[in-house]
This record gives structure tokens, C-alpha cells and sequence, in this order.
């Protein structure tokens, strides 16, 4: 898994046009989104995941929680974004996973949202620039066989 952090001012978005032939289905509410004050997760599941979906959430995971401890806010915006890696997930691994790394982060105390599965958006970001406002991070589960 690879992940693109970015403490930011708010994070909006806007559903365009459908990414895949089965986006996931959505409301009209989870069209457009927004989030004050959040540390934005980009994150790329990618196929060694695959091989311990439930080791890679849980380490995704701690280190969302040990960034939004420095950098001092409850505010999680989990995003797909299939642009960090040239070994993705199959889309219904990914959704899973991202899925259950939104309901660990709500189930420990955090303002969590979700940016949609399978959809191009449109989105604005205002990074703050300190020293851990652009973090990124490579997660990959122990028992992963190297190939
Ligand atoms: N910026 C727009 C976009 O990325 N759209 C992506 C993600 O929303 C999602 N997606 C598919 N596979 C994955 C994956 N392995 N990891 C994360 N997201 C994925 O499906 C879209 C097309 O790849």
C-alpha cells in the first residue's frame, strides 16, 4: 500500500464521471464532500496487499493515528487514489480495505470521511506547508512473499 499525506486546510471534492463500470454506489449526499482542518490519506492498494488485507489495515492504520497525533487533528479524509503505484488491488480488494481502515479509524474516536470508490472527482486541497504537512508512507504485510 502506498500512501500520500497531506495535513491540509480542507479537502473538497466533487464526483465527475464514473472510473470503472461498477463505481461503488453512491448517494446524492456523497457527491460533493468536505472536511476542515484534516489530514487527507491518498492512499494506492496495491497486489501484495492482497496476500494480508487485515495486517495492511491495521498498520495503515497506526500510522494515520501516529501522523494525526503530530500534527494535532481528529479529522481523517480516507481518499482512493489509484495514481501511487503501478501494482494496484483488484477494485473490490481495494474498496474492502479502504472500507475497513474508514470504520478502525471512527471505532478509535476519529471524524472520519470517505471519499467515493471508481468515480473521477474533482478536488481542492490547501496543504498548510509545515515540516509534516506532506508525509508519505509504504505499507507492506509482513507475511508478503518476496517475488
Ligand atoms: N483519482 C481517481 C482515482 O484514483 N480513481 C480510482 C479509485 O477511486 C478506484 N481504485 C481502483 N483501484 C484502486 C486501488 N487499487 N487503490 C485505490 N483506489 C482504487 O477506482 C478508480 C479507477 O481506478
Amino acid at each position: 500500500m502506498r500512501m500520500l499525506l497531506i495535513h491540509s486546510d480542507y479537502l473538497e471534492y466533487e464526483v465527475k464521471d464514473k472510473a470503472l463500470k461498477k463505481p461503488e454506489e453512491i448517494s446524492e449526499e456523497q457527491k460533493r464532500d468536505r472536511l476542515d482542518e484534516v489530514l487527507a490519506a491518498f492512499i494506492s492498494v496495491e497486489k501484495v496487499d492482497e496476500q494480508n488485507p487485515k495486517e495492511v489495515v491495521e498498520k495503515a492504520v497506526k500510522e494515520i493515528e501516529d501522523i494525526a497525533s503530530q500534527v494535532k487533528t481528529k479529522n481523517i479524509f480516507v481518499y482512493p487514489f489509484a495514481h501511487l503505484s503501478s501494482e494496484l488491488a483488484s477494485p473490490d480488494v481495494a474498496l474492502k480495505i479502504l472500507k475497513e481502515i474508514e470504520e478502525k479509524l471512527k471505532e478509535k474516536g476519529y471524524n472520519v470521511k470517505r471519499a467515493p470508490f471508481g468515480y473521477y472527482k474533482a478536488f481542492k486541497l490547501s496543504c498548510k506547508g509545515h515540516p509534516l504537512a506532506e508525509l508519505s508512507r509504504t505499507i507492506i504485510p509482513g507475511e508478503a512473499k518476496k517475488e
